[in-house]
């Protein structure tokens, strides 16, 4: 995907996402979740291709190896440019994953990315260590998913902005540290728990933000678009 911010299209019905694209530039980044997608199935990133974006499918997949496999194969045929897994299911699963999404493409069309959630964005540390039983500090976590993910053939991950750095020195530049959690300096939180703004992402060596709320949600999408798109390609 081009490095453009991608918008997350967290609606429950597609004519919600196209009427607020109507609104919007051409040619955007969108990243289409479980909400959009499970309650209105795989055409919706059709459409949205042929109105001209790029699409990050969202799904993340955290199944057995041979589940997951079977189920990028066919995600492969949906056209998105961008999909994921969840890497705690393991590298076995990556590895299937990735096979799956190779089998799957259509000859001649260009495999979609595959990357996977290291840690949620809404998970902070204190959580990770009494919930999932996971000790030490949540860096250490989101590096260890980060190798694991890497050696497993994948193109990158989903982090934070907090580990992108990290992310960048472990496993390379041209690893894809694809970042959610984005706000700006006075913006609501909301559920997010490692969050950071456009710019400190571009400082810190995102590959690409994913932005929801603080686009959607303000009272001029476009303009809080644009203000986003600026402090981003600011670098
Ligand atoms: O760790 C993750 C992984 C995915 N997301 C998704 O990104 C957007 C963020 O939306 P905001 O409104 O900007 O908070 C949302 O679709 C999440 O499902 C994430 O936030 N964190």
């Amino acid at each position: 995907m081009n490095r453009s911010p991608i918008i997350a299209l967290d609606f429950p019905a597609p004519d919600d996402a196209y009427a607020f694209l109507r609104n919007m530039p051409s040619g955007l980044c969108v990243k289409v979740g479980m909400e959009l997608y499970l309650q209105n199935g795989p055409d919706v990133v059709g459409r949205l291709k042929e109105m001209g974006h790029e699409v990050f499918l969202d799904l993340k997949l955290h199944d057995i190896p041979n589940t997951v496999g079977r189920a990028m194969e066919g995600l492969a045929r949906v056209g998105a440019d961008m999909v994921n897994v969840h890497a705690a299911g393991g590298s076995d699963m990556m590895k299937r994953a990735l096979d799956g999404l190779e089998a799957g493409t259509p000859a001649g069309k260009k495999r979609p990315a595959l990357i996977a959630v290291t840690q949620l964005t809404s998970t902070g540390e204190g959580q990770m260590n009494s919930e999932q039983g996971i000790p030490g500090t949540l860096l250490d976590s989101v590096i260890r998913y980060a190798r694991l993910a890497d050696d497993s053939g994948l193109d990158g991950v989903v982090c934070s902005v907090l580990e992108a750095s990290a992310i960048r020195d472990a496993c390379g530049e041209n690893f894809l540290k694809v970042t959610p959690g984005i706000r700006m300096a006075d913006g609501d939180l909301h559920d997010q728990k490692r969050v950071s703004t456009p710019t400190d992402a571009a400082r810190a060596g995102s590959t690409h933000i994913v932005v929801g709320r603080a686009i959607t949600q303000a009272a001029d999408p476009a303009a809080a678009y644009e203000t986003v798109k600026r402090l981003w390609e600011e670098r």
